[in-house]
């Protein structure tokens, strides 16, 4: 049977089967990103590498100690990677699918609690005050990954976005200003967040836990945060992991607004 034949049996579950593989390598580019994990998985690579050499040279002794640790691969591995087995089946879990995708959008009725369009300008007024005065912050804004699995480390909320209830949040003296708040359809879901921390030595060194905390959750799910330095009043947007350049804060808000969507 000739290849062009094996090409035109391509079906639709082929297709879906690549894009779901797709996915998968996306999300788990996503998990290890930044982390040790990445070692961990080049090391067994080479390991592997290894073992195909000494096969092939027939090398005994060595090709059977390295089998032996390839037959029992499987288990190591979930072994070695069982924080970012559980990470990623949490970040799989979590996905709000009503929220993903124009077409689930159109099904917007059938959610019992309506769903309110965050109000970005005022959180970015909010920032813009807090800058001024120097007063840190740490805005998570939750896109279609539920972030409810965060919120158990910090308060439970359930208040409306306005600005003066941000800026009194991040007050100096406000017994909520520490860590980090969570904002979904225009409300404050959680306060005083622990979010994960980015280890990532590449990353500027004035860059303190705050700023870590936004590139460690944005790499970890697909949320948007904002952080108002506390040193330098300076706001920083981050996505995907990265800092995202903007030249005003009207550019910021369509930015923001566009990844919302
Ligand atoms: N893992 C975390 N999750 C949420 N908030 C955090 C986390 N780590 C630190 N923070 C918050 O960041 C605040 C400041 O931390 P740090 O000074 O190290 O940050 P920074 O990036 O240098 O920011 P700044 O420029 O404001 O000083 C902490 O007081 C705390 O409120």
């Amino acid at each position: 049977m000739n290849i062009f034949d094996d090409l035109l049996k391509f079906t639709v579950i082929d297709i879906v089967d690549v894009v779901l593989v797709a996915a998968l390598l996306y999300y788990v580019y996503k998990l290890v990103k930044g982390t040790v994990a990445i070692n961990i998985f080049i090391g067994i690579v080479i390991v592997y590498l290894i073992y195909l050499v000494t096969e092939t040279l027939q090398m005994k002794m060595l090709s059977r100690i390295l089998g032996g640790f390839m037959s029992v691969g499987i288990i190591a591995l979930i072994v070695v990677f069982q924080q970012e087995i559980r990470k990623f089946l949490l970040m799989v879990g979590s996905t709000n699918i009503s929220k993903r995708g124009k077409f689930f959008r159109q099904f917007k009725f059938l959610q019992t609690e309506t769903a309110n369009e965050t109000d970005v300008d005022i959180i970015l007024s909010a920032c813009n005050k807090m800058s001024a005065s120097k007063t840190g912050a740490l805005i998570v804004l939750e896109h279609n990954n539920n972030l409810d699995f965060l919120t158990t480390t910090g308060d439970e909320m359930n208040i409306k976005v306005t600005q003066p209830i941000i800026e009194s949040i991040f007050f100096k003296n406000s017994p909520l200003h520490d860590g980090a708040i969570i904002i979904a359809n225009n409300i404050v879901k959680a306060t005083r967040v622990i979010l994960p921390v980015n280890n990532d030595k590449t990353l500027p060194s004035r860059f303190g836990l705050r700023h870590r905390a936004a590139v460690g959750i944005t790499e970890r799910t697909d949320a948007l945060a904002l952080a108002v330095s506390e040193e330098t009043g300076q706001i920083s947007y981050f996505k995907d992991g990265d800092f995202v350049m903007f030249h005003d804060t009207n550019e910021l808000a369509e930015m923001i607004r566009k990844d919302l969507n």
